[in-house]
């Protein structure tokens, strides 16, 4: 059995180039399976790069990814889904043309590579937790915002992910709506999935996360407890434009 202590998701010196810009600067950070991680900071930060150098839609120009101690630098996304990595995106990307069933489904036998029952299973499991079974029948385009971020959410949720990351998950919602997806993400996490979840609605945000990051010109310049961190000089001077929250 493995330690409990020991970070299911680490990443090593990370720097990410895109030709001459420098969006990712030395990045280190590890968590273990039972945390939250809030990422924060101003646009154009690198949190959505850092993500995507995670999952493995981005490989980074140096550092180490390691998932469950195993270097997974070289995998692609696909192979890193299978074993657990998974992600949403900042503005969803359903299947147009299908229902949000089949959408969920295909997650679950492609993105997850469960076989047909199985898959089934999970993608009718996922689509409870989201709240999403009334409208399982709908073309996933028809659906509004919410539910489009449900179906985001359900997508992710039936690949079976051991570390889930939230790409603003939030964007786009009244602090309301986002609120109602706070229940089902604490959820993800009393199940035992470790969140990373990149939000600017902070308030939201702190509802699940207990340990926050802040990032600024591609480094970590803040991690830990939330409120130390959004207390912390240098974070409300880069994020918070001098204000307090
Ligand atoms: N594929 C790419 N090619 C070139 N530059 C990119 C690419 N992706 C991101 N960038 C640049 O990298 C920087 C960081 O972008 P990123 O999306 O990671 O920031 P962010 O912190 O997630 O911002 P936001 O809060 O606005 O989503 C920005 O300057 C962006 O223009």
């Amino acid at each position: 059995m493995r330690d409990a202590s020991a970070p299911i998701l680490a990443a090593a010196g990370i720097r990410k180039r895109f030709d001459a810009l420098v969006v990712l600067d030395d990045v280190s950070f590890a968590m273990r399976a039972d945390e939250a991680v809030g990422i924060v900071g101003p646009n154009g930060a690198g949190k959505t790069t850092l993500l995507s150098v995670l999952v493995g839609a981005h490989a980074p120009s140096t550092g180490t990814i390691r998932f469950r101690g195993e270097d997974v630098t070289a995998l692609p996304a696909a192979e890193r889904c299978r074993r657990g990595i998974v992600r949403t995106h900042q503005i969803p990307r359903p299947f147009i043309g299908m229902t949000v069933f089949e959408n969920v489904f295909v997650a679950a036998s492609s993105g997850g590579a469960f076989q047909r029952d199985e898959a089934y299973q999970r993608a009718i499991d996922a689509l409870s937790l989201c709240g999403m079974l009334k409208i399982a029948n709908r073309r996933a385009e028809t659906v509004g915002l919410l539910d489009r971020k449900r179906l985001e959410l359900a997508r992710a949720l039936a690949t079976d992910p051991a570390v889930l990351l939230l790409d603003e998950i939030g964007g786009g919602l009244t602090d309301a709506e986002a609120g109602e997806l706070v229940g089902t993400i604490r959820e993800l996490k009393r199940r035992g999935i470790a969140i990373v979840w990149i939000e600017h609605i902070v308030h939201v945000l702190l509802k699940v996360a207990e340990r926050l990051i802040c990032m600024d010109a591609g480094r970590i310049i803040a991690d830990g407890d939330p409120a130390a961190v959004m207390a912390d000089p240098a974070v409300i001077a880069a994020y918070l434009g001098g204000s307090t929250p």
